[in-house]
């Protein structure tokens, strides 16, 4: 099945453990090269985009990162730099004005010489994200941003995410495993199964209980909570 992710939209991947989905993202961000089928981006195939003419276009955040103990937040975001620039060459006014950028719109700017070992869960999870922005690029793919972190801290990811969207045009593709979230900050999502796309449209009609119910092998509604839905298991404990 052809997948598309659309230009300028926020597209989920879903499905349970083990489906898949870290391994597409890998595929679509050219870490891994592809046994069958083809990727392209812009009409271009990817295995043709120089790495560093790809990193230019699209970010990665994986989904666990390894914390460099003598890094402060600002070292980390100034790493988003390095597809623009050699390893030999001092940072340009524009550099900086990009990294200063990335630290006011994840709201690190006021802890930017804090060493990363300090931070909280939360912070070092912004921290991470703006060096993805300072990397400047049209696509940012989000592995489970928001794992470990609480409800209010997942929340001003999310909505961090979804103004980066709006007001700059930023493509996302994220792994989300909460369907709810997913459904409300997503436009779109793709459902994975085995290894296969099983349905990918609107997000509001892709999370849908009965084929959220196939797939996870567990029995959903949907249920009204003032204008928003959300699932919720049939079998309670
Ligand atoms: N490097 C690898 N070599 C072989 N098999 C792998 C490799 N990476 C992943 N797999 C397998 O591919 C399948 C899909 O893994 P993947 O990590 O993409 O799933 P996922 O949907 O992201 O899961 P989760 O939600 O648990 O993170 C799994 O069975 C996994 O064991």
């Amino acid at each position: 099945m052809t997948g598309e992710i659309q230009k300028g939209s926020i597209t989920a991947l879903i499905g349970p453990n083990g489906s898949g989905k870290s391994s597409l993202l890998s595929l679509l961000c050219g870490l891994t090269l592809p046994t069958t089928g083809q990727i392209s981006l812009n009409d271009e195939l990817l295995t043709e985009i120089k790495r560093s003419d790809l990193a230019k276009k699209l970010a990665l955040l994986p989904q666990s990162n390894p914390v460099p103990a003598t890094l402060t937040v600002s070292d980390l975001v100034t790493f988003g730099r390095h597809p623009h620039r050699p390893w030999y060459k001092k940072m340009a006014k524009e550099d900086k004005e990009i990294i200063d950028w990335a630290m006011i719109e994840t709201g690190i700017n006021s802890y930017s010489e804090r060493l990363l070992t300090d931070l909280s869960g939360g912070e070092l999870q912004r921290t991470w994200l703006a060096m993805v922005l300072a990397q400047n690029t049209d696509i940012l793919m989000l592995d489970e941003p928001t794992s470990w972190l609480d409800i209010s801290h997942q929340l001003s990811l999310l909505k961090i995410v979804r103004r980066l969207n709006q007001q700059y045009n930023k493509t996302i593709v994220w792994i989300l495993h909460d369907l709810n979230q997913a459904r409300q900050f997503s436009d779109r999502a793709i459902l994975i199964n085995e290894g296969q796309i099983v349905n990918q449209g609107n997000a509001k009609d892709v999370i849908n209980a009965k084929d959220i119910s196939n797939v996870y092998q567990t029995p959903v509604k949907m249920h009204s909570l003032d204008d928003l839905q959300i699932l919720w298991p049939e079998e309670q404990v």
